[in-house]
């Protein structure tokens, strides 16, 4: 049986005392309605600092998307020498390694291409791989049956091409050496069906999200630890790092004693007519250092923020970056930018952010317009980059993020078109437009606008930046201008809550 609502003890506790007068009753009444403002003031003091602390704890997730090589990992390094200035100086040593690195294997794509040009005589026909470069990129000069393009006078070597490439010999073992010293992997790019040879297949410098490369380097050069982004990193022991720190000053020294080689091999004519005839700019592709050899084979060599942001190390997996902003708008926040790795194989590997993700920032290349994905040389690359944007737009995981299109290397892209090199031989639907800059870039601004009003559901605002994210300056007044975007449909969000 159920008790009665006369025995129920918490009736019992506030019915008003036995013989309460009307004043007593009006005084209870007020001490009570006292208390009830109190507990709500309490109450809502601690929906509001729970709110804050939620605020707090959850910080800006931003990705950057876009194929390999179109600007994502450059862009972050924008974000860190803006925003989190500590870090950057902290981490800024450690590229140190990276550049020489990126420089070496300039100087190793020429003395491939230079060994193989001296070594196939008159008569040899060199198969079609000979024309692949490094990057997988380099157009096939037009050649007859024999291998040779007869119209042009064979190349003159001599003895000190001979000599060149003798005494820059030691730096292939360098290369290897400082590779298997930060861990970083080297793999073949995946052989197409079109490809008929791998001899000079794209082999290219890999660092896997959880690389501990920069606190291996970092930690010898400033004495600190790995900046953010590369807090998996177990540290090495003080032997380990005594003997790295040995073998980077050995590798310091055989780069300096090659610098004048090294300098006297890409001014040399004959190499340089080498190049065009093989038509490998070098200087067109990432991680292009060989303009600076004499001041990066210094021994005593500290790169620049410019280095840094030009130096090439494709990313693998996803790499989250904690970083803190000190100062702008956002000062104060925290966000965190994923810096995901952008080939086919990678690309499966960005769904599981899409959840929760405030904004995307998506990188395409649009000098790439004459050149095939290393990864499938079927495809051009800007076919590769409509498609990818396609994906994005469309993806209903991400209907609340907002989504900004830099639509980069545009100086790469300028420079093309100043060379000659026309768009309607490779976008047919471009036609008789001009061919500079401002008409290119519009043209295909207009493409991504499209795409993107087709597949938008729902609609939202075509955010477009025209970026060279290699210029730290015009890239500052850029992140400013999405920095604040960013956080405005944050605030916004939150008031709609
Ligand atoms: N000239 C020029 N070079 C650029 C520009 N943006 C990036 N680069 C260079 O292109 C190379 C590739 O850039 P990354 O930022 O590493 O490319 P990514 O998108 O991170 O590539 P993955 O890690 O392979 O997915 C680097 O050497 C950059 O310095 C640009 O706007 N202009
Ligand atoms: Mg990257």
């Amino acid at each position: 049986m159920g008790r009665t609502a006369d025995e129920d003890p918490l009736t019992i506790a506030i019915a008003p005392p036995p013989g309460e007068t009307e004043e007593q009753k009006q005084h209870r009444l007020q001490e009570e309605a006292e208390a009830r403002r109190i507990s709500d003031e309490i109450d809502q003091q601690l929906k509001e600092e729970r709110a804050a602390l939620k605020k707090k704890k959850k910080p800006i997730k931003v990705l950057l998307l876009g194929q390999s090589e179109s600007g994502k990992s450059t862009t972050l390094k924008n974000f860190q020498l803006n925003y989190a200035k500590q870090a950057w100086s902290a981490e800024r040593a450690a590229w140190r390694t990276i550049i020489q690195l990126n420089l070496l294997r300039n100087v190793n794509t020429i003395l491939d291409v230079l060994h193989s040009e001296m070594t196939s005589s008159p008569s040899d026909s060199p198969d079609s791989s000979d024309s692949d470069d490094d990057d997988g990129r380099v157009r096939v000069v037009p050649r007859t049956s024999s291998g040779k393009d007869t119209s042009l006078p064979p190349l003159r070597f001599t003895e000190q091409h001979r000599l060149l490439k003798l005494r820059l010999l030691p730096l292939r073992s360098v290369l290897s050496d400082i590779q298997n010293r930060l861990g970083l992997c080297d793999y073949p790019t995946p052989a197409t069906s079109t490809e008929t040879n791998s001899k000079h297949r794209n082999h290219e410098l890999f660092v896997w999200s959880h690389a501990p490369w920069k606190s291996t380097v970092a930690r010898k050069d400033n004495g600190g630890g790995a900046g953010q982004g590369q807090g998996h990193a177990r540290r090495p022991s003080d032997a380990t790092l005594r003997r790295k720190g040995g073998d980077e000053a050995e590798t310091s020294e055989i780069i300096a004693s090659c610098k004048e080689d090294m300098q006297a091999l890409w001014e040399d004519s004959v190499i340089q007519e080498m190049l065009k005839r093989r038509r490998l700019r070098l200087d067109l592709m990432p991680g292009f250092f060989l303009q600076d050899v004499s001041r990066i084979a210094r021994r005593d060599y500290t790169p620049s923020d410019d280095d840094v942001v030009r130096a090439r190390l494709r990313t693998l997996g996803v790499q989250e970056h904690r970083i803190l902003f000190e100062t702008g708008p956002a000062a104060g926040l925290e966000w965190c930018l994923y810096d995901v790795g952008g080939s086919r194989t990678q690309r499966p590997a960005w769904f599981p952010y899409f959840d929760d993700c405030d904004a995307i920032i998506f990188l395409a290349p649009i000098s790439c317009f004459d050149e095939k994905l290393a990864e499938d040389r079927k495809v051009n690359r800007l076919e590769d980059s409509y498609q990818l944007w396609r994906m994005i737009c469309s993806c209903k995981l991400l209907s609340k993020a907002q989504i900004i299109l830099f639509l980069n290397k545009c100086d790469l892209l300028d420079k093309k078109l100043k060379s000659g090199i026309r768009v309607k031989d490779y976008v047919p639907s471009f036609g008789d437009r001009k061919n500079d800059l401002p008409t290119v870039a519009q043209y295909f601004a207009q493409h991504f606008k499209e795409i993107a009003r087709q597949n938008s559901v729902p609609a939202r605002p075509f955010r477009v930046h025209l970026t060279s994210v290699v210029d730290t300056h015009a890239t500052a007044l850029t992140l400013g201008v999405v920095g604040e975007s960013i956080l405005r449909s944050q605030l916004r969000n939150a008031d709609l809550l």
